[in-house]
This record gives structure tokens, sequence and C-alpha cells, in this order.
């Protein structure tokens, strides 16, 4: 997979304005977040998808009681996305009836299904903070393996987690579970509120199917070159 591009646009004309930058042949795999859903609505992924040759990964992070997840994910399956997100958090039954409803969400529709992937624990998580805030008191790197495990068990496709935690993962599940990695930052780039970073090249040497990388290219003086820089590393395992 090439590198996800995270649109965390305020809104749709931003979005089409910062996507008309990259040429209409290099085939994009975009992530829509909440900021942007929250905006403009489902018609977001259609007008993104008629402006250019994309896949979309709806990242929404689900959680809450299993039927009303169910219910939303059912609603999320019609859309025609590549990718959605659930959190692990919410459980096995949640996540069980999510992929259920994304299923009948997308049959109803006629669209593949959605790929479901559940959060473990998020790359602006430290260990700090999972102790000292969520109390969960084993290291960070065994609470996500154990969420991954948990998420394989029930349906989901794959996980988002930090890359550098893609080893451990990956001794757990099978070799056709999907990890993907945001917290990316290219050597010398901002960390802003993330965490638990890796480089692009780093992350595939590790062996994570995929990054999301956002801020990185997205607040890039020039965006396109970022992401070929950006792709370049990932292809090559190179930093
Ligand atoms: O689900 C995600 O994509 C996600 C999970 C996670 O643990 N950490 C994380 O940063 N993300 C998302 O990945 C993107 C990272 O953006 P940047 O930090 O700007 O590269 C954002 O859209 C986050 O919502």
């Amino acid at each position: 997979m090439t590198p996800i591009i995270a649109l965390d646009f305020k809104d749709k004309t931003t979005t089409l304005d910062f996507l008309s930058q990259f040429p209409k042949e290099e085939h994009l795999f975009v992530k829509v977040g909440m900021e942007l859903f929250y905006a403009e609505g489902p018609a977001i992924i259609t007008e993104i998808q008629q402006a250019r040759p994309v896949s979309i990964f709806l990242d929404l992070k689900l959680h809450d009681i299993p039927n009303t997840v169910e219910k939303a994910a059912w609603q999320l399956g019609k859309l025609g996305v590549a990718m959605t997100t659930v959190h692990a958090a919410g459980g096995k039954d949640m996540m069980i009836a999510a992929k259920r409803g994304l299923l009948a969400g997308a049959k109803a529709a006629g669209h593949p299904a959605p790929k479901m992937l559940a959060i473990t624990q998020l790359t602006s998580t430290d260990q700090t903070m999972l102790t000292n805030q969520l109390s969960i008191e084993i290291p960070i790197s065994q609470a996500v393996q154990h969420l991954a495990a948990i998420a394989q068990a029930s349906n989901a496709d794959g996980v988002v987690a930090s890359a550098l935690e893609t080893p451990l993962i990956r001794s757990v599940t099978r070799p056709d579970f999907l990890v993907v990695t945001p917290g990316i930052r290219p050597y010398g780039a901002a960390v802003g509120d993330q965490k638990r970073v890796v480089t692009p090249g780093r992350a595939k040497r590790l062996g994570s199917s995929a990054i999301v990388v956002g801020r990185p290219i997205t607040q890039a003086d020039d965006p396109v070159a970022a992401y070929q820089s950006v792709k370049e590393a990932w292809e090559t395992a190179h930093d």
C-alpha cells in the first residue's frame, strides 16, 4: 500500500484544493477523519472519489455499546470506503458487532466491505499516561500486543498501532493481518502531539503494512515533494 495521507482539513474546499496539487495519474490513498467528516458529512466521500483516482480510509474510531456500533458501522459500510476504524478497547462483542454492521451495510449498497482496523493504543499515548491516567500497569507494547490478539479474534482485518509495536503484533497474528502505523515522522520533522514516532523507512523495516502521514505532508511548503519523499523512503525502506 502507498503511504496514506491524513486529510485532517476543516472543510471540502481546503481538501479538494490540497488534492488538486497531485497529478491525476497518481492513485492516492487518503484518510478522512473526524474533523472533515463531521464538517461535511458522508457526501465528502463521493466528492473526493469523483475528484481523482483514490482509495479512502474513513477513520471515525467507533467506540460505544455493540448495538450502537453495529448500526453506525452499517451506515459506514454503505459508503464504499476501503478501510475504517473501531477502538479495540470497546471489546470483543463490540468489534464483532461492528464487523457484522460493515458487512451488511456494504452488501446493501453493493460495495466490497471495508477492512475493519482496531485502534490499539493511540500513538499519542506513552507509558506514563497509560499507567497514571488509564491505570494500565503493563508495558505499553504488551498492552498493544494483547489488544491486537483480541482484535484478530473479533474479526478485525488489522490494527492501528505505532510501528514500534509491529514486530510484537506480528508475533501473535496471522500473516495477512494488517498493521497500519501512524505517528510517522521523517528525520527532523516536528513531532507535535505524537509520542511513539518512527521514520517511514524504519516503519517499513519493522514490518508495517501501511503508514499514515498527516502534517509532515499537509503542512509542508511543497506537499507533493514531501509525499514523494515519504513514498520513496517507505518503498526503499531507507531514511
Ligand atoms: O487512527 C489513526 O489513524 C490514528 C491512530 C493513532 O494511534 N495515531 C494517529 O495519529 N492516528 C491518526 O493519524 C494521523 C496522524 O497525523 P499526523 O500526526 O499529522 O501525521 C491523524 O489523522 C490521527 O488521527
